[in-house]
């Protein structure tokens, strides 16, 4: 068995490992340390939890260390939790070096991020968006000495999801040197590693855990099958099972849409549930504070959208419920990944629509295993029903009297702007389009009845 020394790791970084309980080498910073200490490019794709950021903060801290300059280090990472999250990795290992890093991501001070980045931290972990605004606003950011450029999630980088990072990267990929050391880790990497080898363009060092099962041993995958109806009295009904079993447990829920979040999150209160939220359309140092209450046990149940998805290693969540199901089996795996971390165990469950069952064959079939289903007294729940259902419409007129969908057009405006659109433009020719769509719908509809008026009416004899 591979110990942290056989790896060529240096005494002071193996004692600050040991500090922090890790004492033996997870298989994926086996193989990829000694790769990224000989100076390769590295493309590294494990299980979720299964320690992928100190395999590279690691090898990275040790080199620093031989020659201690900034800025030496990029990380990109896709959300703005995840990026407080790895520079804790950083500052907790490298510690006795005194490291300084600076995190450069959206919704934060500007001006201040501008200070931090001229002070020349070693280690810059950064959102995309952020990070290329600094680069076409300032010419006093120097990334042109580092070696080392890390795309942590990588897979998320790269595609064109409803956060589409690519314009942003390209920016960031011209201010960086074309001579660095390249490092790509993420769960699910292979569906993008054409593209990602043409940014770890040195040759890497490929390493992917081998497995029949895509999901950790450790995980119980469960899924209830409910009319859409009767999904949040299901969602009730677990809660309180867990809670009544299991007071130390954590749970984490996710949904859909931001508006679902902040629905759900105002009826589960109303059942007296200690629950909080996480999603795009809070503020960020709101976000932030959630996060850091659900992290401490001050809430146990953390409703968010796919905005949490990846990477948050929180050790005290021992339950995923997926209130709707995710429509990509790649989503799939990193939210049931929010548990079942470093060899502990969890479960997560999915509620499943009659108009799901081919998302789960979907999910079953890339993540080769099935789901079992999760045993639940429906009489119980429907007794529930009711209750539960006027609770959440009693929120929903709440929300509606707030002005979140205000606040949601605002924010899509200001995204279009940010994006280089002109928003009154783009919502004219979204009318026009619609107008066309009827348009076309009102002819096809006059060609279908012309059609059946024409047909002969059949003869009997
Ligand atoms: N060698 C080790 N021994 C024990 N625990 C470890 C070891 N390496 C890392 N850990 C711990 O395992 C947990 C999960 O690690 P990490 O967050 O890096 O997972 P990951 O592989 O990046 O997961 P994800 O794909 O979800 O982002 C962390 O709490 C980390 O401190």
């Amino acid at each position: 068995m591979a110990t942290f020394e056989s790896l060529g790791l240096c005494e002071w970084l193996i004692q600050q490992c040991k500090q922090m309980g890790i004492s033996r080498p997870t298989p994926v910073q086996e193989k990829c340390i000694p790769a990224i200490l000989e100076g390769r490019d590295c493309m590294g794709c494990a299980k979720t939890g299964s320690g992928k950021t100190a395999a590279f903060v690691l090898p990275v801290l040790q080199k620093l260390s031989e020659d201690p300059y900034g800025v030496f280090c990029l990380v990109l990472t896709p959300t703005r939790e995840l990026a407080y999250q790895i520079a804790e990795q950083f500052r907790a290992l490298g510690k006795p070096m005194g490291l300084k890093d600076c995190i450069i991501v959206g919704g934060m001070d500007m001006v201040t991020q501008g200070l931090e980045l001229s002070k020349k931290p070693h280690v810059v972990v950064a959102t995309p968006g952020r990070l290329a605004d600094h680069i076409r606003s300032s010419d006093t950011i120097s990334l042109n000495r580092i070696q080392f450029l890390i795309l942590d999630e990588a897979d998320r980088l790269l595609e064109q999801g409803c956060t589409d990072f690519t314009k942003d990267l390209e920016v960031i990929l011209s201010a960086v040197p074309a001579k660095r050391q390249t490092l790509l880790f993420s769960a699910t990497l292979t569906d993008t590693l054409q593209q990602l080898q043409s940014i770890a363009m040195n040759r890497p060092f490929f390493w992917e855990h081998k497995s029949d099962v895509q999901t950790v041993e450790e995980l119980d995958q469960r899924f209830i099958l409910t009319p859409e109806k009767v999904k949040d009295a299901y969602l009730v009904h677990l809660i309180q099972k867990f809670q009544d079993e299991h007071d130390d447990w954590s749970i984490m829920i996710f949904t859909n849409t931001c508006k679902n979040c902040q629905i759900l999150t105002m009826m589960l209160r109303e059942f007296n549930f200690p629950t909080i939220s996480l999603h795009s359309m809070m503020k960020q140092r709101q976000r932030f504070a959630n996060l850091a209450k659900f992290k401490s046990n001050v809430f146990k149940i953390l409703i968010a959208t796919d905005v949490a998805a990846r990477g948050l290693d929180i050790p005290t969540v021992q339950v995923v419920i997926n209130h709707n199901t995710p429509g990509l089996p790649k989503i799939y795996i990193h939210r049931v990944g929010r548990t079942a971390r470093a060899g502990r165990n969890g479960v997560a469950i999915t509620l499943v629509t009659q108009y799901d069952i081919h998302l789960i064959s979907a999910i079953e079939e890339q993540i080769q295993a099935k789901l079992s289903e999760f045993p639940v007294e429906e009489k119980e729940v429907l007794k529930t029903l009711t209750q539960v259902n006027v609770t959440r419409r009693q929120c929903e007129i709440r929300l509606e009297s707030t002005d979140f969908d205000e606040k949601k057009k605002i924010n899509k405006r200001k995204q279009m702007i940010l994006d280089g659109k002109d928003p009154d433009l783009e919502e004219k020719r979204k009318q026009e389009h619609e107008k066309i769509r009827r348009q076309k719908k009102k002819q096809n509809r006059k060609k279908e009845a012309k059609k059946h008026s024409a047909k002969p009416t059949a003869v009997h004899s």
